[in-house]
């Protein structure tokens, strides 16, 4: 549900403690508490040997309480310290007062060498949102001792080294078992490395009033069915009624492919019939027309002038605007390839009709590259781009890097820059609202990771404009209905690198 970054945890939970008045210990006590119920349910499998790696602050904290609970429960707890404890302050101080005087064995950890075999588990309780920058020395060490000790660990809200806003992990950065988010999942949970580090996540509450997260303005969300029903508000079975016929499903038009990838259009095409819209139909440059007539015979085709060259470097504005003409949306870009005045010709397309409007591919890049995007006019009508990385870095003038780096504020300032549903395509897709809401698909897998699994994604949310949802409702939807078709593709497969785009389609 909610995802959040530090900030925003450290503004709820001031809240609830100074203006809701539960007092920090209390959370602090149900975190704990927590987190020793996940580890003595773990510890059937893994042993009833644990290592708390305790840091200063109150993610060290948590783990003491922790390891009180566990110690209650009857399995072995030793606390190991990164700092003097002596440093402890307030809650963290309260803590450390009361496991030194309830015969937990505990030391500061000096740079010796700890015996593994004398623990089964590690709790990661050295840094929680409160860190900043890369692990200072103690840390470091005991992290990658931890990682390399063979042993599993459990880290406490966020695996430490890991940045709690991006996802980025430093060097080094806790591998966890598991990760017992408190309270609700940071964004760096849920966006790759990060999410790779997390582990399994279960997240606890901790007393946290509900509403606080709404109150506090978070507007980033995981996306699941609760999600889809209660916030996107679409039924993700996609209900008929009865007595409905193909016209109340509308009808889309594709204006894809070229001499050269005639396939991507065939793709976003066949793609967009299975996202259920009632008709679709395929402009292609008309000399490809006669090769493709029955490759899928559900399929309309409409040639565009072409004067036989196979592409659409001749092509008319005019005659696609013609074609959209009783279509209730259009994706364009899948394997169009670019050519002079691509730019003036999309701008055309794009100020010309009122319907919605998917951006793909060489279509995102003729945006990129068109220099008088700001003054193109902002469509009323829904309009979704679908980047990947590099063509979102192109379009934002930013480095893929930098994109990767920040996935999801960098999807939503353009949404928000540009009056646009961003889907920012990758492992964890990201779709920003032009309102400035995200949600983190958790669907999908890296098999599909393969050449016109894009094509395939613009056509179902096309499909979805066309029968009525929101930019935002068909680009959620589709995101996460094309990762379901995608795992359910890979499951059937030796090996999920063999799964290719027509499968993901066949899932659908
Ligand atoms: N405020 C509260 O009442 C609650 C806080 N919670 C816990 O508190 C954590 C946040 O605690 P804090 O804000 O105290 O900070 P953390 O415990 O996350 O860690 C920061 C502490 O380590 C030091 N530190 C920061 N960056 C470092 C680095 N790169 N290398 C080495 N040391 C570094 C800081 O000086 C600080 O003392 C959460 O992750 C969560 O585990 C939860 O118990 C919920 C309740
Ligand atoms: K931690």
């Amino acid at each position: 549900m909610f995802v959040l970054t530090a900030d925003e945890m450290r503004r709820i939970d001031f809240d609830t403690i100074e203006r809701v008045g539960i007092p920090a210990l209390v959370l602090m006590e149900n975190a704990g508490r927590a987190v020793a119920e996940e580890i003595a349910e773990l510890s059937e499998t893994v042993g009833r040997r644990w290592l708390i790696l305790a840091g200063k602050g109150n993610n060290g904290a948590d783990g003491l309480v922790a390891a009180r609970h566990l110690q209650d429960a009857g399995l072995t707890v030793t606390v190991l310290y990164a700092d003097d404890p002596a440093l402890l302050r307030n809650e963290a101080a309260v803590q450390r007062n009361i496991a030194s005087r309830i015969g937990l064995t505990y030391s500061q950890y000096n740079g010796n060498t700890i015996n593994w075999k004398d623990y089964d588990g590690i709790v990661d309780a050295l840094l929680g949102t409160g860190s900043k920058g890369k692990p200072r020395e103690a840390y470091a060490n005991l992290i990658g001792l931890a990682n390399d000790s063979g042993r599993p660990i459990v880290a406490i809200d966020i695996p430490s080294g890991l940045d709690a806003d991006t996802g980025e992990a430093g060097e080094p950065c806790v591998r966890a078992m598991r990760t017992v988010a408190l309270g609700f999942k940071k964004r760096g949970l849920l966006q790759y490395p990060g999410a790779a580090h997390a582990g399994d996540v279960t997240v606890r509450k901790i007393g946290i009033p509900p509403g606080l997260a709404e109150q506090h303005g978070v507007r980033t969300y995981e996306v699941d069915k609760e999600v889809l029903k209660s916030h996107i508000g679409i039924d993700p079975s996609m209900e008929r009624a009865a007595d409905t016929h193909k016209g109340t499903y509308g009808h889309v038009l594709v204006a894809a492919g070229s001499k050269a990838m005639s396939g991507a259009g065939l793709l976003s095409a066949t793609a967009a019939l299975r996202g259920g819209c009632g008709l679709v139909s395929w402009a292609v440059p008309e000399s490809l027309v006669p090769s493709l007539m029955s490759r899928q015979p559900e399929l309309m085709l409409a040639g565009v002038a072409d004067e036989g060259c196979g592409d659409w470097t001749k092509a008319d504005p005019r005659e696609l605007l013609s074609l959209a003409q009783g279509k209730q949306a259009l994706v364009i870009g899948p394997g169009m390839g670019r050519w002079e005045g691509d730019g003036a010709w999309l701008r055309a397309i794009w100020e010309g009709t009122e319907i919605p409007l998917v951006i793909d591919a060489d279509a995102l890049n003729m945006i990129a590259d068109a220099d008088d995007f700001a003054s193109w006019a902002v469509r009323q009508a829904p309009t979704v781009l679908t980047p990947h990385p590099g063509e979102m870095a192109r379009l934002a003038d930013l480095s893929t890097r930098d994109v990767q780096r920040d996935r999801i504020e960098a999807a939503r300032g353009y949404a928000v820059k540009h009056g646009v549903t961003v889907v920012l395509k990758g492992a964890r897709t990201v779709c920003a609202a032009a309102e400035g809401e995200v949600y983190i698909n958790v669907t999908g897998n890296a098999g599909m990771a393969t050449g016109g699994a894009g094509d395939v994604l613009a056509g179902v949310i096309g499909s979805l404009l066309a029968q009525g949802l929101t930019g935002r409702q068909a680009a959620v939807l589709g995101v996460y209905w094309h990762g379901e078709a995608g795992d359910r593709a890979a499951a059937r497969r030796q090996a999920p690198g063999s799964l290719i785009a027509g499968d993901i389609i066949a899932e659908l």
